[in-house]
C-alpha cells in the first residue's frame, strides 16, 4: 500500500509506519466497482503488527485520558477492544442498527458505499466518562461523525478519534473535526 505522512501529530516509531502500511492491501472494485478497498486481515494476523498497533493506540487513549474505549462495527471493535484491554479501560460497542438488546439512541448516516444507522446503548456511557472513539477506516467520515454525535447524547465527552487509516482523497476529515470540536483526531497513516 502507498502511504503519505498522516496530518496529524501521531509520531509513530521508526519501523512501525511501514509494519503496519505493508500488511493492508488494496482489493479493487470491492465491494463495489469503483471502491479501492483496503484490506486490514494481512495485519490482523501478522501478531507483531496487531501488537504493535494495539500498544500505539492504547497510547492514544492514555494521552488523551480516555476512561472508556468505543469500537465502532465491524473492524473498530476488533482494534478497539486490545486497546481497552492495553489501555487498562472499558470497552463500549457502538453496533449497526437491531443488534443491542436494551434500549438505545440511534443515528442514521451515509457510507462511500450505502448508507446504514448506528445505535449505543442508552445507558452504555454516562457524564464523567471521557471516550476514544477508535475504527480502522476514515473513508468519508459519515461513520466517524455520526458516531461522535451519537455518543455526545450519552453526556459522555469524546475526547478524540483515533484510526489506522485515514483515505485522504475522500476528504471526511473537515466533517469529522467539526463534529469533534476541537478533539484530536489521529490517524496512524493516510493515503
Ligand atoms: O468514513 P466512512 O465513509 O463512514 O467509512 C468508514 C467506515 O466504513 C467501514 O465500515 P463498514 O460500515 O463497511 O463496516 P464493517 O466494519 O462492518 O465492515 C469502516 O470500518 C469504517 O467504519
Ligand atoms: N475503501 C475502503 N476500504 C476499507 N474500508 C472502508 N470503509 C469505507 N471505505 C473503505
Amino acid at each position: 500500500m502507498g502511504t503519505r505522512e498522516s496530518s496529524t501529530a501521531s509520531q509513530l516509531p521508526d519501523g512501525v509506519r511501514e509494519l503496519l502500511a505493508d500488511r493492508i492491501h488494496d482489493v479493487a472494485d470491492y465491494p463495489r466497482p469503483g471502491v479501492m478497498f483496503k484490506d486490514i486481515t494481512p495485519l490482523l494476523a501478522d501478531a507483531e503488527a496487531l501488537c504493535v498497533l494495539t500498544d500505539v493506540l492504547a497510547g492514544i487513549a492514555r494521552e488523551h485520558g480516555a476512561t472508556k474505549i468505543v469500537g465502532l462495527e465491524a473492524r473498530g471493535f476488533i482494534l478497539g477492544a486490545p486497546t481497552a484491554v492495553r489501555a487498562g479501560v472499558g470497552f463500549v460497542p457502538v453496533r449497526k442498527a437491531g443488534k443491542l438488546p436494551g434500549a438505545t439512541l440511534s443515528q442514521a448516516y451515509d457510507l462511500e458505499y450505502g448508507s446504514a444507522r448506528i445505535e449505543v446503548h442508552a445507558e452504555g456511557l454516562t457524564e464523567g466518562d471521557r471516550v476514544l472513539v477508535v475504527d480502522d477506516v476514515l473513508a468519508t467520515g459519515g461513520t466517524a461523525e455520526a458516531a461522535v454525535q451519537l455518543l455526545r447524547r450519552t453526556g459522555a465527552e469524546v475526547v478524540g478519534l483515533a484510526v489506522l487509516l485515514e483515505l485522504g482523497f475522500l476528504e471526511g476529515r473537515g466533517r469529522v473535526e467539526r463534529a469533534l470540536a476541537g478533539a484530536p483526531l489521529d490517524a496512524l497513516l493516510a493515503v
